[in-house]
């Protein structure tokens, strides 16, 4: 498993985004499909046959005609013994983020084959681990008013499997008696069977109250919110909050499961984005909800490489946003046509709009150039902080395309093998287009290098025409896709994040031609690592123009701007700049500024 933990350190904010999005289950609450009650294969049977035991805790086949189980038929000694596969999966999955610090996206599709679970159950599997990451915040407040001394004084794989069985009762549809049987079984067998009976009298407690009237217990919402909006607890919560007075942060935190001090850097960054405060509440507690919704899977078919017909003859449907992107709500997208060869990739969809438009952007004039721009030379582009090669892939088949060259640079050596991977798919000579011409004298359109992004080598001064810094950052954008990484992220992560960004753009200024373009690109939306970041870049930089990233977005992906006006604001930017937002967009919250570099050389201090 020691591939699967994190690396640590602030390059690994984000990590492979494919694994998460792979699963989509219809099991969370509201859902209209899926059905995973104890009396199916979740029940502890494989085949699918139900199960009963007699009172020696015996099974036997009670044949296809019995009625549903009630829990508080049998004590815990009496009902099943093992663990069914799905929630093993899920239980092996949480314990390998509490225990080992390991990623949710990594460990469960291992855990997944492992288990051998189909299409149904690893939908299941990921919804229940997932789930229970995203909610933990809600569900440890619940359990701890169920349990008579600290969480933390809990055996951390005790709390993992509350934790699964609090997102069973509280937020999938999942029979109660099937989520209370399941889990004590799994606990039975994979801790013992004194904890399982503590597992089963705290849930028992769980069950003793619906959702909403545990929402108004362990986060009440002020009076002057329950009496301005009635209606269902989620429409009191829309209607309260920091601006009325009546809902502080804290209480957000819980009815969203989020960490406090990620709602404010949300907030600060919505309203920086010139959110009105009237509707600021109301769009925040929009993000938060998308922020804990099981994310679509998106693809992209690569430029000349990729055919997304069959992907679509399959089951997937046309993006919306993106040129050449699709969407898939079925589950296991690495059976689709054309992804295991890396022509189709699974990639948020932003990220490919980062992509197409860095390249979209006309060159100034400057070496090489003409005053239009125009080259007397191939393009040479560096994606900076390449892996695991999500944005080079793409970026790599537009160079093909257009005969430029891309160099992809990642420092840390595991992923470099991911970003090689990722550009296996594109060949390394040019296209050449319909003539049949041979490209022989051209450059290759891809190569990488291993090496600290900070510091590169001489001959890669002033050299490139298009830089992207697709930087590291706290990641606070994909809290959907990456479920335990709210919990992990810390405020004082932001310092040396910020530092280490603001040294990247200095370094992508010096490989920056004059005339180049520049793409400074996070996939969180906290001010400190997005508009303060490009403000004080343009202060180091005078030579460096701030353009109107919006438009170039709008131009490749036309729909941004219907899309965005749902918030009530028009445009999707502030000052030049551009952000997405998962409730807006679905996409994940990712942040680009692009810049020209001007003729004139940077003062030197
Ligand atoms: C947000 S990820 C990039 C994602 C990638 N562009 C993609 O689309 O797949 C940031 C990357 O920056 C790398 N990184 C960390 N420190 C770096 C440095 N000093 N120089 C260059 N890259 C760095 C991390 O290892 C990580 O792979």
């Amino acid at each position: 498993m020691t591939a699967e933990r994190r690396g640590g350190g602030p390059g690994d904010s984000r990590g492979s985004k494919s694994q998460g999005q792979k699963q989509q289950g219809g099991y969370q609450r509201g859902s209209q499909s899926g059905n995973h009650g104890g009396n199916g294969n979740h029940g502890g049977n494989q085949s699918g046959r139900q199960e009963r035991r007699d009172e020696k805790g015996h099974t036997r086949n009670r044949g296809t005609s019995g009625g549903p189980r009630q829990f508080s038929a049998a004590a815990p000694s009496k009902r099943k013994r093992q663990a069914d596969p799905a929630r093993l999966a899920a239980f092996e999955t949480l314990t390998a983020v509490s225990r080992d610090d390991a990623y949710a996206n990594l460990v469960l599709p291992g855990r997944i084959a492992a288990h051998r679970l189909d299409q149904r159950d690893a939908g299941f599997a990921t919804e229940l681990a997932y789930g229970a990451l995203r909610g933990q915040g809600l569900y440890d407040a619940v359990l701890a008013a169920c349990v008579d001394r600290p969480l933390a004084q809990l055996d951390r794989p005790v709390l993992d499997a509350l934790r699964l069985g609090a997102h069973q009762l509280l937020n999938m549809r999942v029979p109660a008696h099937a989520a209370l049987d399941s889990t004590v079984a799994l606990v039975r067998d994979q801790i013992g069977a004194g904890p399982s009976g503590f597992v089963n009298a705290v849930l028992r407690k769980v069950t003793a109250k619906d959702r909403d009237t545990w929402l108004d217990q362990v986060a009440p919402l002020g009076p002057g919110a329950s009496a301005s909006a009635g209606g269902s607890a989620r429409d009191r919560d829309r209607a309260s909050g920091s601006d009325t007075g009546a809902a502080p942060d804290e209480v957000l935190a819980i009815r969203h499961s989020h960490p406090v001090w990620i709602i404010r850097a949300l907030r600060q960054s919505l309203a920086n984005h010139g959110r009105p405060a009237d509707r600021l509440h109301a769009e925040l507690v929009a993000l938060l909800e998308a922020d804990n919704a099981a994310p679509v899977v998106n693809l992209v078919a690569l430029p000349g490489l990729g055919d997304l017909g069959p992907v679509l003859e399959a089951g997937a449907e046309s993006g919306p946003l993106a040129p050449g992107s699709a969407l898939y709500h079925g589950g296991d997208a690495g059976r689709l046509p054309g992804v295991k060869e890396g022509t189709v990739r699974i990639q948020d969809v932003g990220s490919q709009l980062t992509a197409h438009a860095l390249t979209r952007v006309p060159l100034g004039g400057g070496a090489g150039r003409d005053g239009a721009g125009h080259g007397t030379e191939p393009e040479r582009w560096l994606d900076l902080c390449a892996g695991p090669g999500g944005k080079a892939a793409l970026l790599a088949a537009l160079a093909r395309q257009r005969g430029a060259s891309l160099l992809a640079n990642e420092p840390a050596e595991h992923r470099v093998r991911l970003v090689e991977r990722a550009l296996e798919a594109v060949p390394r000579h040019p296209d050449s287009g319909d003539s049949g011409d041979s490209q022989d004298n051209a450059p290759s359109a891809w190569s990488v290098r291993c090496g600290d992004g900070r510091e590169l080598d001489p001959e890669h001064t002033a050299s490139f025409d298009r830089v992207l810094v697709d930087a590291p950052c706290t990641g606070l954008g994909a809290l959907r896709r990456r479920p335990e990484s709210r919990w992990r992220r810390q405020p004082s992560d932001l310092g040396p994040l910020t530092e280490l960004q603001r040294q990247l753009l200095d370094s992508a200024v010096d490989a920056l031609r004059p005339g180049g373009v520049l793409g400074y690109v996070t996939c969180s939306p906290h001010p400190a690592e997005t508009v303060f970041q490009v403000q004080d870049a343009l202060k180091r930089h005078p030579e460096m123009e701030l353009l109107d990233t919006t438009s170039y977005l709008s131009e490749v992906a036309p729909g941004l701007s219907e899309a965005s006006g749902a918030s009530g604001h028009p445009g999707f930017g502030t000052g030049g700049t551009t952000q997405l937002w998962p409730h807006l967009h679905s996409t994940d919250a990712m942040f680009m500024a692009l810049f020209r570099k001007s003729g004139i050389r940077k003062t030197e201090d």
